[in-house]
């Protein structure tokens, strides 16, 4: 049977850098892992012996850190990935499209004595954001997503699971009081590029709030959670309204489970649980404006 090259591309996978920008006595610092991967008329490299006109992956690690250098305002993970993309298209004739994913881990800045500190971090929860661009020769910018991945949430009531299906392989109980934990991934894709590193900002902050809103709750109350697929597509829904930048957002909750635990010679009264990572629930859905196209999973 005869057979081709169907598809091909080559990239370079979890290059990670520290960036500082220095503004007067105020210091701004970024961790990004980067990952690029090119899409090119470079065939003959899987076809033949000939490594002609390639661009190494070796190189392209190369350039993560010199585009990193190149931005020298600080600027945010979306701004250095459309920088880096563009970059290896403009630069390398046989490129046709360039894929750039980073991942900025969650350093904040740190309060010492109820103050903001010049230069000092924090490593601040679990989360982290990512940021995927693909630009591509004679197009630009395809497509541009902004992400948290690990973001995990919990509370300890105001959620319920009831009136599911009951056949003979049902075990679950109806409950309209239990524990609900998970780690949100999300990714949403903007209708554009936005103007600056603070309208970037404003937009993921915006979008990481209204998330936790919807999940949580207002802070006496809470908000009831019939299940995890109805308070997914609260999120998803909010999101899209608070910011109107976002026409389609992608969520997977894990449904981390803290199951009922009746210790001996004691019943259950909402107080001891046996926590577990494995098995989960997984629970996903893409959301959109009512005209948008949804965008997969990335
Ligand atoms: O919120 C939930 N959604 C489900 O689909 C499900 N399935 C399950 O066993 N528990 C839950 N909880």
């Amino acid at each position: 049977m005869a057979a081709k090259l169907a598809v091909h591309q080559h990239g370079k996978s979890r290059v990670r850098l520290g960036r500082t920008w220095i503004e007067g006595s105020v210091h701004h610092f970024v961790e990004w892992k980067v990952q690029s991967m090119l899409e090119s008329n470079m065939e003959h490299a899987f076809l033949t012996s000939s490594n002609k006109g390639m661009t190494a992956t070796d190189t392209q690690k190369n350039t993560v850190y010199y585009v990193a250098k190149k931005c020298s305002q600080r600027c945010s993970a979306e701004e250095y990935a459309i920088e880096l993309a563009k970059h290896f298209v403009s630069e390398y004739p046989l490129v046709s499209r360039a894929k750039v994913w980073v991942e900025e881990a969650p350093w904040k800045r740190v309060d010492v004595q109820g103050q903001p500190h010049n230069h000092g971090f924090c490593k601040n929860g679990s989360e982290v954001k990512s940021v995927y661009v693909s630009f591509a020769e004679g197009k630009g910018i395809e497509k541009l997503t902004t992400g948290v991945q690990d973001l995990t949430v919990l509370k300890t009531t105001q959620s319920g699971y009831e009136g599911f299906l009951k056949d003979k392989y049902t075990i679950l109980k109806d409950t309209n009081e239990r524990i609900v934990a998970t780690s949100i991934t999300a990714t949403w894709r903007y209708s554009g590029e936005l103007k600056s590193c603070k309208e970037y900002d404003r937009a993921f902050n915006d979008v990481k709030k209204t998330l936790m809103l919807k999940f949580y709750g207002p802070p006496d109350k809470g908000v009831y959670s019939p299940s995890v697929q109805y308070t997914l597509f609260e999120m998803g829904k909010a999101a899209i309204q608070a910011v109107p930048e976002v026409e389609s957002i992608y969520l997977n909750l894990p449904n981390l489970h803290f199951l009922p635990c009746t210790p001996v010679t004691s019943k259950f009264e909402n107080d001891v649980y046996i926590a577990t990572s494995e098995p989960h629930g997984n629970i996903e859905a893409v959301i959109t404006c009512a005209d948008a196209q949804p965008h997969a999973k990335l």
